[in-house]
């Protein structure tokens, strides 16, 4: 084994104590997940995801809803709008090279480092609070043999175990509404090196809405989350050190999918919360990709 590659201990043979009670709180919700829209979506290709879809429902691959197959092929193209996702988000990256070391913080079962990896061949350590979702992900990487290349810890990411620098590109896919804003950006910006790029894609209130709207208050309960503003968000990362090369607006992108998710059989019932905060303002589903300076 190289000095690079990772060890062979298991990711979660030590787990720490949560920080607060909240995270202890987080940690046993995600242990505890096994909703079928993401078990099924995950099952199509074995990318699992703990995000959202962008981009047109392809109506041609879809087709007739009056067949027996046509569950199966919802299936397969709300997952299809889910990875789309997670590639807008890899895009944001820049051009890490094979030997570099990116950062996915609240991984997760692990889809989107295991598509990062794929991307840039480089290593991708993730860190969940949950034993389970480590577990997950690891066992997929075993499964495809890129477990020198790609692990999940159990762990705060609020407190990495990453030296100062050592990261080339970090990221939170849809991860940031469970911490405060300072405290996160502070510590991505202490993991990445001068020149390190950081993504997230999130849901955040509209501060021209005013306050959080009910829908929002709706899916704070639902996911036992904290959705910030998208000011907190432009705020916090000026305060360390993140400044915003690109920010985009995925509200519009985003919709197609709830629309046809509210279709299927595998709705939760935070459906139609997600769709009228989308369609009323109060709610905007936001890349930000900033340079670490
Ligand atoms: C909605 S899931 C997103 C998972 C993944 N980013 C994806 O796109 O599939 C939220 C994740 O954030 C993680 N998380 C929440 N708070 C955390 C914290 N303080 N430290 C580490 N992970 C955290 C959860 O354990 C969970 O894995
Ligand atoms: C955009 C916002 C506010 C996201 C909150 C975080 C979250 C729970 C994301 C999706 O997880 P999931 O894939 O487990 O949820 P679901 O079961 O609804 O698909
Ligand atoms: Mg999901």
């Amino acid at each position: 084994m190289t000095s690079t590659e990772h060890t062979t201990v298991p990711a979660t043979a030590f787990v720490p104590a949560p920080a607060s009670p909240y995270q202890g709180d987080i940690a046993r919700y995600w242990d505890h997940e096994a909703r079928p829209v993401n078990l099924r979506l995950g099952d199509v290709d074995g990318l699992y995801h703990h995000h959202y879809g962008i981009g047109d429902v392809d109506h041609a691959a879809l087709g007739d809803s009056g067949d027996s197959a046509y569950e199966k092929r919802l299936i397969a193209e709300l997952h299809r709008l889910e990875s789309a996702q997670a590639d807008v988000l890899i895009d944001h990256l820049g051009s890490p090279g094979s030997d570099t070391t990116l950062v996915d913080a609240g991984c997760g079962r692990g889809g989107s480092m295991v598509m990062a990896h794929q991307r840039f061949g480089c290593r991708v350590e993730g860190v969940t609070l949950s034993s389970k979702q480590a577990d997950f992900a690891n066992r997929r990487a075993r499964e495809l043999r890129i477990e020198d290349r790609v692990r999940a810890r159990v762990c705060n990411m609020l407190d990495m175990p990453f030296d100062t620098g050592q990261a080339s590109a970090s990221w939170n896919n849809e991860s940031s509404m469970y911490v405060d804003l300072q405290d996160l950006f502070a510590e991505h910006a202490r993991i990445l090196g001068t020149g390190g790029r950081y993504v997230t894609i999130t849901g955040c209130w509209n501060p021209r809405y005013g306050q959080p709207s009910k829908w929002v208050s709706q899916i704070n309960a639902h996911f036992e989350c904290n959705i910030h503003s998208r000011r907190e968000y432009l705020r916090a990362m000026a305060d360390n050190r993140l400044v915003p090369q690109s920010v985009v607006d995925l509200t519009a992108a985003t919709l197609p999918y709830w629309e046809l998710r509210a279709t299927s059989s595998l709705v939760t019932g935070i459906e139609e919360a997600f769709i009228n905060s989308y369609r009323d303002g109060s709610f905007q589903y936001l890349l930000i990709a900033a340079d670490r300076v």
